[in-house]
């Protein structure tokens, strides 16, 4: 099973998102990606991941991802909020992080969280190709 991860930061927290995600490129790579406009277009140009963007955050990008999840689609979120700066659009952050919550979802919303995530989800990954027959 391919993990399908939502990745997600604020304007401050979009280098520590780049940082993360350079350190995981190997196996994000292999995963189906989505991500809000903006961080998306980092991941692409910084890093040429294989992610699909949905609008910029304050113009729906959340609630896009949120939706997804709601369907089944999004197996993760990484999600690096900015504790220190209001958000025009908090209700939508509120909403997918709720979401998460009520459909059982890992969100990590710091970088530590976010490293336990990855790092469970590249070590089931590798278990499961080496399990397969004549791996
Ligand atoms: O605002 C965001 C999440 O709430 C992120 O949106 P961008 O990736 O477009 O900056």
């Amino acid at each position: 099973m391919i993990p399908r991860i939502a990745l997600i930061a604020h304007d401050k927290k979009k280098d520590d998102m780049i940082a993360l995600a350079g350190e995981y490129a190997a196996f994000l790579r292999q995963c189906t990606l989505t991500a809000t406009g903006t961080t998306g277009g980092r991941l692409v140009t910084e890093l040429g991941l294989p992610v699909e963007r949905k609008h910029s955050g304050p113009f729906g990008g959340d609630l896009q991802i949120g939706a997804l999840l709601v369907e089944g689609q999004i197996d993760a979120v990484i999600f690096l909020r900015d504790p220190m700066t209001p958000q025009p659009h908090e209700p939508d952050i509120n909403a997918l992080v709720r979401a998460c919550d009520v459909h059982n979802v890992a969100c990590a919303t710091n970088v530590a969280t976010a490293h336990l995530v990855l790092s469970q989800l590249q070590d089931a990954m590798t278990a499961a190709l080496a399990a397969r027959p004549g791996a």
